[in-house]
């Protein structure tokens, strides 16, 4: 089967590429990409006015299967994923049991492949039971496909143990994920500390509970000579920390959420729960910090965070509900909206921080357009206006604050390896069945 794109603005910056060309898919893999193609037998579409770019790639979602298939599951995270544009994700271990053997990364990896959709690449516990003691079996995690290491949910507290995981990581050439926060300053906490949280009479979580963990973590990976990544980036101390790391050569790298790129904690003032994550939103001032790190690539990645929750959880007592946003279906529209058509970066740094970068992090395939490589293809409508409503949600969660916000810019087509897995105008029918669109 060949299927022959024409003239589409293809955009591919490993290769240096953006400009309009035609891309030829035969089979599960890329065959051409050139001006003017002409192939009798392919079946021809003018993509006119449409973006193709490498498949996006979400290196930080929550599933949450096993054991909290409420708030989501493999294969509604993976649908929403598609729809969201994304032809892969690494999802976060903190499920119920925690994703810490060799067992559990094997039993998501089978769970996914039943669906055949996205790509799914677990992300396997730093400790055993998420519990921050005992380091898990990160080598036999390896060899059954984990690609990362983190506890996310909860940071790595204890500094020999993060030193010693480090250490153990790179012997097998992979990263660990921290969530930094330290959990003495944090503690109790549930919005950012300052004006809101004085306003609100809730406890604040300061600055200084992410910044000094990002500190320490840089250092760790300094002195092991290893690699960190620091997961969801959300304030200015952070980027500096991050920028001074990397100018000293510390083989270190971040993510941002787009949550933490345009909201501010005033999105909690009603005491909305679905703007209650961690970290919490900050301040004006963090925000530009964040966009400036994205700019002069400070931020190496965009990630959700794609946290779903219930719809009773998102309900209770502010104090009561859980962190997190159900953000993998408007992470793409909300930067081309708010960052690229404003100018703030550039299609091509958009696509080096959802899909090159995050590739390049987890050493997975993707991330580029070459030919003989796997047809994982994201193709996007810059120009297609659209207004978010979680009741259309793929995803089981529907807590997002982006409720009712309009967008331009969608991926209109998700394909992964040569095979169409999302197609807007076939939405209705892809939803009710929840099937892919072969291709
Ligand atoms: N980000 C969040 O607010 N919540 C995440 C945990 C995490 O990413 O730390 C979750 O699992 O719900
Ligand atoms: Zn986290
Ligand atoms: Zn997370």
């Amino acid at each position: 089967m060949k299927k022959l794109f024409k003239n589409a603005r293809v955009i591919d910056p490993f290769q240096g590429i953006d400009d309009i060309f035609d891309l030829l898919i035969e089979g599960e893999k890329i065959a051409a990409i050139d001006v003017n193609l002409t192939i009798s037998d392919a079946d021809v579409e003018d993509l006119s006015g449409k973006i193709i770019t490498p498949g996006l790639i979400d290196m930080h979602v929550h599933f949450r299967e096993p054991g909290f298939e409420k708030k989501e599951d493999i294969k509604t995270g993976m649908l929403a994923a598609a729809k969201g544009g994304f032809t892969a994700v690494a999802c976060m271990p903190n499920t119920n049991p925690p994703l810490d053997n060799p067992y559990l990364i094997k039993y998501v990896i089978d769970r996914a492949k039943e669906y055949d959709l996205i790509r799914l690449y677990p992300i396997g516990c730093v400790t055993k039971g998420r519990l921050g003691q005992e380091l898990s079996e990160i080598g036999k995690m390896c060899e059954q496909g984990a690609v990362a290491f983190s506890d996310d949910g909860n940071p790595i507290s204890n500094g020999a143990l993060m030193r010693r995981a480090l250490q153990y990581a790179k012997g097998f050439d992979k990263v660990i994920i921290d969530h930094c926060e330290d959990l003495s300053l944090s503690e109790g906490g549930q919005i950012n500390e300052g004006y809101m949280s004085f306003k609100l009479g809730l406890t604040g979580i300061p600055s200084s509970a992410e910044e000094i963990m990002v500190a320490r973590d840089v250092i760790l990976a300094k002195e092991t000579n290893s690699k960190i990544h620091i997961a969801h980036v959300s304030t200015k101390g952070s980027v500096e920390i991050i920028r001074r790391a990397k100018e000293s050569g510390i083989n270190v790298t971040c993510e941002v959420t787009p949550h933490h790129l345009i909201l501010t904690e005033d999105m909690v003032e009603e005491y909305n729960t679905f703007a209650k994550v961690n970290p919490p939103l900050r301040t004006l001032e963090d925000i530009e910090a964040l966009l400036e790190g994205l700019r002069d690539g400070t931020i190496d990645c965009i990630a959700s965070d794609h946290a779903p929750h219930t719809k009773e959880e998102k309900e209770m007592e502010f104090e009561y509900a859980p962190f997190g946003i159900s953000g993998i279906e408007t992470s793409l529209g909300i930067i081309i909206d708010r960052l690229v058509s404003k100018g703030i970066i550039s299609y091509a740094q958009m696509v080096e921080k959802m899909s090159l970068n995050p590739a390049k992090i987890l050493n997975i395939n993707g991330g580029r357009l070459k030919k003989g490589d796997y047809a994982d293809i994201t193709i996007i409508d810059p120009d297609l206006e659209w207004v978010v409503n979680n009741k259309e949600f793929l995803s089981k969660g529907k807590n997002t604050p982006f409720n009712g916000y309009k967008l331009k810019g969608k991926a209109i087509r998700t394909i992964v390896r040569g095979k169409e897995i999302y197609r807007e105008d076939y939405y209705e029918s892809f939803v009710s069945t929840g099937r892919r669109f072969g291709i």
